[in-house]
């Protein structure tokens, strides 16, 4: 039986109206079939990582309890994406938003395209943050630690 189950989403913005970008994301995943979006954390203005020649990024954690897979989440969020590229403001030119699943319940997935829980979540500031503010005592399941004391073990 499919019950539901707790799962976190990250959000990124850097081009465009990046706060258009996250609300609309989010009205998105509100509308999704058996999906509630139950916590939304305030918005993260951080400085990139990785390829560091860009814009800061707009970042934010949204929990949600769904009855959809996985899988059927993950083609959840690149619809998503897809229908906010497409939703181009001529002026604004290219938009570009990233939803990655970070915590699907407990569980740990290692498929060739879908990973879970994220494997750089752990290192990542912009997710750590936004994420202890709606659910500090979550549990990383391959860690075995909460989404505190990942955060709180964390310096950079
Ligand atoms: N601060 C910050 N840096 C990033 N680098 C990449 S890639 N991304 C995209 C992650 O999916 C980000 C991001 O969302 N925020």
């Amino acid at each position: 039986c499919n019950n539901a189950v707790t799962a976190y989403i990250g959000l990124g913005s850097n081009i465009g109206d990046r706060e258009y970008q996250l609300n609309r994301a989010v009205e998105l995943l509100k509308i999704t079939e058996k999906t509630q979006v139950t916590l939304v954390s305030s918005y993260y203005n951080t400085a990139p990582v990785g390829y560091e020649q860009q814009p800061d990024f707009l970042n934010a954690v949204v929990e949600i309890r769904t009855s959809l897979s996985a899988r059927e989440l993950l083609s959840v969020c690149s619809g998503i994406e897809k229908e906010l590229k497409r939703e181009r403001i001529i002026h604004w030119g290219p938009r570009t938003i990233d939803l990655d699943i970070l915590l699907y319940g407990c569980n740990i997935i290692n498929d060739t395209d879908l990973v879970i829980p994220h494997p750089r979540m752990h290192e990542r500031r912009f997710v750590l943050e936004p994420l202890n503010e709606i659910a500090p005592l979550v549990l990383h399941p391959v860690f075995n630690k909460t989404i505190n004391e990942i955060l709180e073990g964390f310096y950079e």
